[in-house]
């Protein structure tokens, strides 16, 4: 539905970015991550067309978004980083705006938002917060469904609970078929809402992952306390286990780190053999995961 191929764009001074390509399959939402200044926004500015890309090419359905614009307009909703509001409008007249520009003549879906994002319509939006100026860009990008929807940080400004709903406005569309990019700094929106994500950094993607995949690859870190030390070592020894010993504090038995993916079985069985008196276990999430790609140099 949507394709990125060899997308180059250099700014003076030399940033930009360097052959970015990736697609995004019809119904799919996909991830966009990267530290600021990556070029995540360079990237959606090309996918809408907005910019002429130095080299390469971004399709939306089949068509070009730079030579064909207009028609994939159209059949895609966007919500800019920052949206650009005319002065001494309201929620309302911005969205009678927009929905005129795009042809939308049936209100619901519109009224069903603005139900959704509680938010009120008639007040002018050089008084609004800079979370419901987010909400009135949310309405106008989904209110036509579209195709394609593009979000650039969609949830910045938005408090918890409005994330959550968010969320949840975002999975009714991918259940109705919609295809997403979203770029975004949340690692919670990214494991409630994508299949894959891109992870970009100097403007290059370094990776490309499948969410669930990862998800099902989590794995849980069991910090064991021994008896003594020498129990310790014949764990460590005889267990068969991803095992490292961890750095003892004042007080504390002595203790190991053990990694386990998926199967307990030998870890419950390995441990009884000995007196153990402490157990913490932790789940290496997906935040964890993605930071090691953000530190990290090269690429996929
Ligand atoms: N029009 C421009 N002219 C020159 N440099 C630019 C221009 N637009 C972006 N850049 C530079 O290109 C790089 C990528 O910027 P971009 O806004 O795409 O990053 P981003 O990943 O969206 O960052 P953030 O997470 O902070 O929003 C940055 O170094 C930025 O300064």
């Amino acid at each position: 539905m949507l394709t990125v191929e060899h997308l180059t764009k250099t700014f003076p001074g030399g940033k930009g970015i360097f052959d970015v390509s990736f697609s995004v399959k019809q119904g799919e939402v996909f991830g966009f991550l990267g530290p600021n200044g990556a070029g995540k926004s360079t990237t959606i500015r090309h996918i809408m067309g907005f910019m002429k890309p130095d080299q390469g090419v971004v399709k939306i359905g089949g068509l070009d978004t730079w030579k064909e614009q207009g028609k994939v307009q159209s059949m895609v909703g966007y919500l800019p980083g920052e949206i650009a509001f005319f002065d001494g409008m309201t929620g309302k007249s911005f969205l009678d705006f927009m929905a005129k520009m795009q042809g939308v003549k049936e209100p619901s879906k519109r009224n069903h938002l603005i139900e959704l994002l509680q938010f009120d319509v008639d007040t002018p939006i050089r008084k609004m917060s800079k979370g419901m100026k987010q909400k009135v860009g949310i309405v106008a990008a989904f209110m036509h469904e579209p195709a394609v929807i593009i979000l650039d940080e969609p949830t910045s400004g938005l408090d918890p609970l409005m994330q959550k709903v968010f969320i949840e406005i975002v999975l009714a569309e991918k259940a109705r078929g919609t295809t997403f990019l979203m770029s975004s700094h949340s690692f919670p929106e990214i494991e409630r809402t994508c299949d894959r994500a891109a992870i970009i950094k100097d403007g290059r993607i370094i990776a490309v992952k499948n969410i669930h995949e990862l998800q099902s690859m989590q794995r849980k870190l069991f910090e064991v306390t021994f008896g003594d030390v020498s129990e310790m070592r014949a764990f460590i020894n005889t267990s068969g286990l991803q095992v490292e010993p961890v750095a003892q504090d004042s007080g504390s038995g002595p203790r190991v780190r053990v990694a386990v993916q998926g199967n307990y079985d030998r870890f419950v069985s390995e441990t009884a053999k000995y007196r153990v008196s402490n157990i913490d276990i932790s789940t290496q999430n997906l935040e964890d995961i993605f930071m090691n790609y953000y530190d990290r140099e090269g690429t996929a």
